[in-house]
């Protein structure tokens, strides 16, 4: 008998766990990662406002905290946890080697796919320069509209924020026109975002798909949840694909038991980084 849900999402063979085991978030108190993601998620939902993403946009755009080689700030990421994360318990260089050496493995030719693997969670130093990792961690959503029901913990999570009384921001288009794009839309301010603005602050030659998956690969109400289609337009449909690509190896290649080499590693992504995105970089 054929089994539809493999047609849906086929079960990538190199999964280090029953794929239903990822991304759990159900509310368990006696479990102590459980109440640290739902903790964290319940803090973003009440603080993440227009008004704030505004504020932050306007100071950390302005690329002036510090500057840094890309390899300087992959290796920042051995001091990082991800605190939003129910599938990681290790510092997050690790996760990076893990998404970039599983894309290697299935598009070996493809030297800008496997350094955006590597980069994509690197926007997560914003913490270690003072930002809390629930503006910097996490699932990403639009603000100036509604929440989609796909958002983790939506139902429970939201009562706090002061955009769920604002006349405009509580309605499903909210500040936005149907199908304006998502590059028009002001996501809650993160490690994507932060990420996405940095490469092109500093004139990557990265190719607009190693782009949108950086930008948009916590946009889980999105991608995986098939939420917000009303405000895209024909590019972010067509880049939907590649970020479901990214998705498979940011999410499945994550384990705590089997760590990747750093130091062997390193030559062959550096060569990567001098072709796409070489020098000292302003952050
Ligand atoms: O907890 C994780 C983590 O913070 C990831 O880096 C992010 O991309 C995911 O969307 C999120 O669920
Ligand atoms: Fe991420
Ligand atoms: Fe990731």
């Amino acid at each position: 008998m054929l089994d539809v849900s493999e047609l849906l999402r086929p079960e990538p063979a190199f999964a280090t766990k029953p794929v239903v085991q990822f991304r759990d978030y159900t509310v368990d108190p006696n479990d102590r990662i459980k109440e640290r993601v739902r903790k964290l998620y319940h803090e973003m939902h009440t603080k993440m406002t227009v008004d704030f993403v505004k504020e932050r946009r306007a100071s950390w755009l302005k690329f002036d905290k510090f500057k840094a080689t890309m390899m300087d700030a992959i290796r920042k990421m051995s001091e990082f946890l991800d605190e939003s994360d129910p599938d990681v318990d290790v510092p997050n260089i690790m996760h990076g080697f893990q998404t970039a050496e599983g894309i290697r493995k299935e598009h070996p030719d493809k030297g800008w796919f496997q350094l955006a693997g590597l980069i994509h969670d690197v926007g997560k130093i914003l913490h270690l320069y003072g930002e809390p990792q629930w503006s910097t961690t996490g699932d990403t959503f639009p603000v100036g509209c509604d929440w989609a029901p796909s958002v983790v913990y939506r139902e429970t999570s939201f009562q706090d924020n002061p955009d769920a009384k604002h006349p405009v921001y509580s309605t499903k288009y909210g500040m936005y026109k149907p199908r304006c794009g998502l590059e028009n839309v002001t996501m809650s301010w993160g490690h994507d975002e932060y990420m996405y603005q940095v490469l092109r602050h500093n004139k990557t030659t990265l190719p607009d798909e190693a782009l949108y998956m950086i930008r948009f690969h916590s946009f889980y109400p999105w991608h995986s949840g098939g939420d917000y289609m009303h405000l895209c337009n024909d590019k972010d449909l067509k880049m939907l694909p590649w970020v479901l690509e990214f998705n498979k190896y940011d999410l499945y290649t994550k384990t705590d038991d089997d760590l990747p080499d750093v130091e062997a590693l390193t030559p062959y992504y550096q060569k990567l980084i001098d072709q796409y995105i070489p020098g000292v970089l302003e952050w």
